[in-house]
């Protein structure tokens, strides 16, 4: 049998990037039972050769999360990103993986907002280079002539979190702040008192400019977004300040605007290979003497990372118990108080799922998921992502989850159609399931083939399964259950009953339901119409007894399953 990797016991997490002690303590306090890792400084095929035993791996920005990586975390369930950018993780493959990728999006905007500020000054009055003089025992008073930045103008590119904390604290130092961000509305700006414009202008008009952008590649993605043209049109003695990306810049045409004096100053946080090792551009460009450099210092604050040290443990547990995580990167956020709500439909859902496939083992091609009542106005993607689970899971070796459900559907070939309805139906909130199957096994007209239809509800938050096919019923999705169709008359009950005591078989519950045309119009004169008996048993029935109730007469139809 597979090891359970969310038992305690089997727990292993990984820690690749050196975060703050409470981080690790939380880790340790809260799964006592796991082993907690630290190991920074792992190459990337010593980290590859290890990553199979571990369920949860912690990063910053140093650790390179590849495809490969991932593929050989067979155990993961979870990478935390101890910060904000997940540039250096390959999100689309955690996703084929089913591995949930979780950050910090708040944890330190504040210290990457200062630290842009005080590049900001550092570069005005050059107290690097003014220190490190004073250091080699100079005293070039008239060397350092510097700038005020009041009345001067910021260009902000990319007005989010970051951005606007830099907005804000650069307004404070009475500076006019100009910006650009396609995805802000002029409004939201002007509340703040940031006039949006185009980047060309914000270029052209800017004394210094800084960027806040994440990285994105693609056709519309910003990695170079400053390249030879942009640093061009940017004002003649202008700055630049970048603590967002390294890609974001083209660093060799930023070292020609330098060289040709077009730009006054630069004062760089991130770059485009961290560390810059022996890159000899990178190398150039940090000893710049227009050039201030840290090494991407914007997060390095004490409370910056206590906090998302803290917010990515948090989440790991919470994860590893089987519970959700607050700040997916890759997953749908849903509220705790959604969740509530929703985690009985889920199990119900899942299980119809399950129930599905063992009933009907046939190739599936479209589900038409219909939710009726109060339920219907929540967000239901949980809800889908736990069908699928049950669907698959008992076919394929494919370890489904919130995270991949919808990728997996897709190469399954199954197309998932939602309709919603705040109008009750038979029960207060209901969820029905309508397959059309690929009809290879017989389709819907073959006598086996009666499940085309379940349909589920929860009482007192548990589960129940009210129609199958074309049966109403009422029994709790839980365990080993027969499943036997009968013609609708005196005995058969006791037929089957005697056989299961023969083979020492406790029944548990029993429900017997007609089908739904014959409860909607009740006609006792028609005795050849059929009912589902549904039998939830403690133990599973031998195959001897199977055959013998499947040949006892009146009886068909007779499986199995286990839910
Ligand atoms: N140096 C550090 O240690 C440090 C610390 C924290 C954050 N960061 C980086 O700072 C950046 C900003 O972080 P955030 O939390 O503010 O992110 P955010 O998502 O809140 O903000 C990014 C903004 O960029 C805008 N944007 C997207 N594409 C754009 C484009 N082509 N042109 C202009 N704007 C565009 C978005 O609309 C958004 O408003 C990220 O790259 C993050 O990784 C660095
Ligand atoms: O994206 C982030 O959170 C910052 O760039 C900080 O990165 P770091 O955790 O590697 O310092």
């Amino acid at each position: 049998m597979a090891e359970d990797v969310t038992h305690p016991e089997n727990i292993k997490v990984l820690i690749t990037d050196r975060i703050a002690r409470e981080g690790v303590t939380f880790l340790r306090e809260q799964l006592p039972e796991a082993q907690v890792d630290e190991r920074p400084g792992l190459s990337p095929e010593q980290l590859k050769a290890i990553i199979g035993e571990y369920s949860a791996l912690v990063v910053r920005s140093e650790t390179q999360v590849t495809d490969e990586v991932l593929s050989a975390g067979t155990r993961l369930k979870i990478v935390g990103r101890a910060g904000v950018g997940v540039d250096n993780i390959d999100t689309n493959s955690a996703t084929r993986h089913g591995i949930i990728v979780v950050n910090s999006p708040t944890g330190n905007i504040m210290a990457a907002a200062e630290h842009t500020i005080a590049m900001l000054m550092a570069l005005a009055r050059h107290v690097p280079a003014a220190d490190a003089s004073m250091k080699a025992n100079k005293w070039e008073k008239s060397r350092f002539l510097g700038i005020e930045v009041r009345n001067k103008t910021l260009g902000v590119i990319g007005l989010g979190k970051v951005g606007m904390a830099v907005a804000r604290r650069a307004q404070g130092l009475e500076m006019n702040i100009i910006a650009f961000d396609p995805f802000v509305s002029p409004e939201q700006a002007r509340k703040s008192n940031v006039t949006l414009m185009s980047l060309e202008e914000v270029l052209r008009q800017a004394d210094f400019v800084t960027l806040h952008t994440s990285l994105t590649s693609g056709p519309s993605g910003t990695r170079g977004l400053i390249g030879e043209a942009e640093l061009r049109m940017m004002k003649p003695g202008s700055r630049l300040i970048n603590c967002a990306r390294g890609g974001l810049i083209d660093e060799e045409a930023l070292l020609r605007a330098l060289d040709e004096k077009h730009l006054a100053g630069a004062a760089l946080d991130v770059f485009s290979q961290e560390p810059i090792r022996d890159n000899a551009l990178l190398q150039r460009l940090v000893a710049h003497e227009q050039i201030i450099a840290t090494p991407h210092l914007g997060a390095s604050t004490e409370e910056a990372q206590v906090g998302v040290a803290t917010d990515v443990a948090e989440q790991i547990v919470s994860v590893l118990r089987g519970g959700f995580p607050r700040a997916a990167v890759n997953a749908p956020l849903i509220l705790p108080e959604t969740l509530k709500v929703l985690q009985p439909y889920m199990t119900l859902i899942e299980k119809m799922g399950r129930l599905y496939t063992q009933l009907q083992p046939e190739p599936l091609r479209k589900i038409e998921l219909t939710y009726s009542g109060e339920i219907a106005s929540y967000d239901l993607r949980p809800l889908q992502a736990a069908l699928v689970k049950g669907l698959l899971e008992s076919v394929s070796e494919a370890h489904v989850n919130m995270i991949n459900a919808q990728v997996l559907a897709k190469e399954w070939g199954i197309e998932i159609v939602e309709q919603k309805s705040t109008t009750p139906a038979e029960f207060a909130n209901q969820v029905t399931l309508r397959v059309v199957s690929d009809g290879r096994a017989g389709g819907e007209s073959h006598p086996e083939n009666f499940v085309n239809v379940l349909s589920g509800t929860v009482m007192h938050d548990e589960p129940r399964i009210v129609q199958v096919g074309p049966y109403w019923t009422e029994f709790a999705p839980e365990g080993p259950i027969l499943f036997c169709r009968n013609i609708d008359q005196p005995g058969m009950i006791g037929i089957v009953g005697t056989v299961l005591g023969k083979a020492s078989v406790n029944i548990r519950h029993m429900d017997v339901g007609p089908s739904v045309r014959r409860a909607r119009a009740y006609d006792a004169k028609r005795p050849t119409d059929s009912a589902l008996m549904v039998i939830l048993v403690d133990n599973p029935i031998p195959e001897w007894a199977l055959d013998e109730i499947s040949q006892a007469g009146n009886i068909f139809g007779v499986k199995m399953v286990n839910l």
